[in-house]
């Protein structure tokens, strides 16, 4: 039997040397609060792609200043990131990995000076910000926001561009009932709720036609929020607007005990997978070969998305090819050690 994780993966003319993506993460290592690459995120960065992960998806990058999680976050929102960018994509390719970011508004979640934006002015918790209820005119400048984004991406060099649409972040506010409350065309009915999704969506595309993947929280975990059969219905129209691939992960749109586990969030990939007819990636607790083996061999997803395990070992796909009893080359400066 073929070994899964290590074959290619093409996706809209792109191919992936393998099925490893290095997960979104928030590094929060920018200095002077300017959202530019420095030292720390070429490093980085490009540490996973000499350790043969196939697809490296670069952080949350804020699309406005106001989208930032905190003051530390990456940025795509001015031309003036370009030229950063454009060096990290060259440095990860140098490595023959793919280069993917991820473009994100943070909303509520913004832990900021000034204004914060959501659909609703419901603040997170206790201690944070009440957002500002958003006009219709910071929905427009928003989405603009995101086409931009994506124009930038575009000269930067990024082979995919992910929409993050997950977390509690601005686009999942809009999403979940918990966290829209509008009376206008953005709140409501499932299908309101998405038109902010949707917006961005045909926004990006009219300046992007390589991959584009959106993360989700397929889950709310709470009674009056959003489940995996929602997820599912989200997925078809996400497939009808033209989504190459679903990332899945799921909660943090408002606080909720959950318990996790090894793959905890693997159902819910197979489950829009299986029922949108839509490739998806799968996320979350997944740390080693066999286990990812099992996922793709299944048909549960058709990426693997790894975060705090390649922030342990930027060799984990040598080590899970070991553990798989499948050759890889090693980078030419290893071949003696690898
Ligand atoms: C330090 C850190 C930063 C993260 N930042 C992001 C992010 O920028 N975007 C995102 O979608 N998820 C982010 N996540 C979530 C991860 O991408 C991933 O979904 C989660 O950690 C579960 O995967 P794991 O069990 O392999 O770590 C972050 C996780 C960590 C540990």
């Amino acid at each position: 039997m073929t070994v899964k994780l290590f074959e290619p993966y093409e996706i809209n003319n792109i191919t992936l040397k393998n099925r490893i993506v290095m997960s979104p993460m928030c590094m929060y290592s920018c200095h002077n609060e300017d959202g530019m690459v420095n030292d720390w995120h070429y490093t980085h960065y490009t540490s996973r792609a000499v350790g043969q992960v196939g697809l490296i998806i670069v952080e949350a990058t804020a699309v406005t200043p106001q989208g930032r999680i905190s003051p530390q976050d990456l940025g795509i929102w001015s031309d003036d990131h370009v030229e950063g960018l454009t060096k990290l994509v060259g440095m990860i390719k140098a490595h023959g990995a793919k280069a993917g970011i991820q473009i994100a508004h943070a909303g509520r979640k913004a832990e900021l000076k000034g204004d914060i934006l959501a659909p609703s002015a419901i603040p997170f918790n206790e201690k944070m910000k009440t957002p500002k209820e958003m006009s219709i005119t910071d929905i427009k400048e928003t989405v603009e926001s995101f086409r931009k984004a994506a124009e930038r991406a575009k000269k930067a060099g990024f082979d995919i561009i992910e929409i993050h649409g997950a977390h509690g972040y601005l686009i999942n506010e809009f999403l979940s009932p918990i966290t829209n409350h509008r009376t206008d065309e953005y709140g409501g009915s499932m299908e309101n709720r998405y038109r902010f999704l949707k917006e961005v969506i045909n926004e990006v595309k009219t300046v992007w036609n390589g991959p584009l993947f959106v993360r989700v929280s397929a889950n709310d975990y709470l009674s009056e929020g959003l489940d995996p059969s929602d997820y599912v219905t989200i997925a078809k129209w996400m497939k009808e607007d033209g989504i190459h691939l679903i990332d899945v992960s799921s909660g943090a749109v408002a606080p909720a005990k959950i318990s996790t586990y090894p793959g905890y969030q693997v159902p819910f990939s197979e489950k829009i997978k299986r029922e949108a007819d839509i490739p998806t990636g799968s996320v979350g607790l997944i740390t080693t070969g066999i286990q990812a083996e099992e996922i793709l061999q299944n048909n549960r997803a058709d990426l693997i998305f790894l975060a705090r395990a390649l922030l342990r070992d930027p060799y984990w796909p040598r080590n899970a090819a070991k553990e798989l009893g499948h050759e890889i080359e090693a980078p030419v400066q290893y071949q003696r050690g690898w």
